[in-house]
């Protein structure tokens, strides 16, 4: 594992979202990405090494919309960015961590991503970044 490569949150309104995080960070979002794949409209802002990943629901049944229906806006995951997601996720099997999916998956942000079952995890919801190089 290197760096927390970005926290992820959810909320309802991101335009709200992003004027309260513009104020906040003194800063204005870098990019907007749709991951159709996962029910999610993502803003991202640079914290200098770190990132905050603001996440929208597009889809009603989605995961973010379960997220903030059951536990409302707020932290959604911490994002740890990896060298090799494949041998990472091999070694973190084998550690005993549930792997929510058996491949690393297209992330927003030009990333191969995977996540890891909150219930192994101390209850905190981890993803894994790799940088796809060109
Ligand atoms: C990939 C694009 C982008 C990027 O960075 O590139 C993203 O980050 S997209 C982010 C959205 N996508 C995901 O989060 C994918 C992984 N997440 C999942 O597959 C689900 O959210 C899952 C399996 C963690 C939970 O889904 P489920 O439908 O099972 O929801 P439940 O409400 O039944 O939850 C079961 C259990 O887990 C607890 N839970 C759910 N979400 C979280 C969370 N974010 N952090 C901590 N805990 C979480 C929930 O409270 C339930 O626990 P219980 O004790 O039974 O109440
Ligand atoms: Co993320």
């Amino acid at each position: 594992m290197k760096n927390v490569e970005h926290i992820g949150i959810a909320v309802e309104e991101l335009e709200a979202a992003e004027r309260l995080f513009s104020s906040l960070l003194n800063a204005q979002p870098y990019k907007r990405e749709t991951v159709a794949s996962e029910g999610v409209l993502t803003s991202f802002f640079q914290v200098n090494q770190t990132k905050i990943e603001l996440l929208q629901s597009t889809d009603p049944e989605g995961v973010i919309a379960r997220f903030i229906e059951k536990k409302g806006e707020g932290v959604h995951h911490v994002a740890f960015e990896v060298d090799d997601i494949v041998l990472e996720m091999e070694r973190l099997k084998k550690e005993g961590f549930a792997l929510l999916s058996e491949t690393p998956k297209p992330g927003a942000d030009n990333k191969l991503v995977c996540f890891l079952h909150p219930k192994t995890t101390n209850g905190m919801l981890i993803e894994l970044c790799q940088e796809i190089k060109p």
